[in-house]
């Protein structure tokens, strides 16, 4: 495939090293410097875009592919307000959008377990529950994408908790929850690629089922396979339906 890379930092580059050794051809690279002015028709032709940009970015870039009609996989996070108004004018127009907030193999399957967990726990009200996510200082956004997914999964299963807060430890003044909140704890430290545990804690006992990345590989090859996954489909897709598990 002719791939289009919207973003060339810390993931762009990877994922051009995978999609080389996977046979695809790089189309046209795009960060900040050349993304002003780029038009529909600088991307016309390329088979799939792939976008880890930045959050402000993200929707420009999912527009632009839109009307261009180049199916677009997004790994920027940040963006999940606008998600039900992006889904609506993908349908709209026809288009082909994948999103996902978490790429490797190990999360989708930490997702689809989180459910599975939340679900086995959701009679036993003693457990009040946690999400912790810890990354590198770099990262825009907080609470990340993984955990925002993470904790959907567990309110789903949940007759205690409403909604979700966020506290990014060090920036601001602790937030005590109210019972009806799930808290999603954000640390922020050195070059950490991305770890997020879930924590189900009684007065007896405590449940700890966490994820480290060691490093973007995975989240960088689950975006390769995510645009062979997409070739040739039109519609609004997420990460977690290409995986069997959860059919
Ligand atoms: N879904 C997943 O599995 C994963 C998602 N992510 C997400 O991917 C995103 C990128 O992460 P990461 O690579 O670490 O970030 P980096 O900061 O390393 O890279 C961001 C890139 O985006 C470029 N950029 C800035 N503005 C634009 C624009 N308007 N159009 C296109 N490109 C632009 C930057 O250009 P310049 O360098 O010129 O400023 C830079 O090349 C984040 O939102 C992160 O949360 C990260 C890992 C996994
Ligand atoms: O910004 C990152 O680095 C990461 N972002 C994604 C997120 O927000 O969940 C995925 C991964 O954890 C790395």
């Amino acid at each position: 495939m002719n791939i289009i890379l919207l973003g060339y930092g810390k993931m762009g580059q990877i994922i051009e090293r995978y999609a080389l050794k996977r046979g695809h051809q790089i189309f046209l690279v795009v960060d900040e410097n050349n993304r002003p002015g780029l038009t529909v028709d600088d991307i016309k032709g390329a088979d799939v875009a792939i976008d880890f940009s930045v959050p402000s970015a993200a929707l420009d870039n999912m527009n632009l592919c839109l009307e261009a009609g180049v199916p677009i996989v997004v790994g920027t996070t940040g963006w999940y307000d606008q998600l039900e108004s992006v889904r609506e004018k993908c349908l709209d127009l026809g288009g082909t959008i994948l999103y996902g907030s978490n790429f490797s193999i190990g999360v989708n399957v930490f997702f689809h377990i989180n459910r599975m967990l939340a679900q086995a726990l959701q009679p036993y009200k003693q457990y009040d529950v946690q999400v912790e996510e810890i990354h590198h200082i770099h990262k825009l956004d907080a609470p990340s994408g993984t955990a925002i997914t993470i904790a959907e999964g567990i309110l789903d299963h949940s007759d205690v908790k409403t909604n979700w807060v966020n506290t990014v430890v060090g920036e601001q003044d602790e937030i005590i929850p109210k019972p009806q909140e799930l808290l999603i704890e954000s640390h922020r430290i050195e070059e950490v690629p991305g770890t997020h545990t879930v924590l189900y804690s009684s007065e007896v006992d405590q449940i700890e089922f966490k994820h480290t990345a060691h490093s973007r590989d995975g989240f960088a090859l689950g975006a390769v396979v995510a645009a062979e996954w997409l070739n040739g489909k039109k519609g609004f897709y997420q990460v977690t339906e290409i995986f069997d598990f959860n059919k």
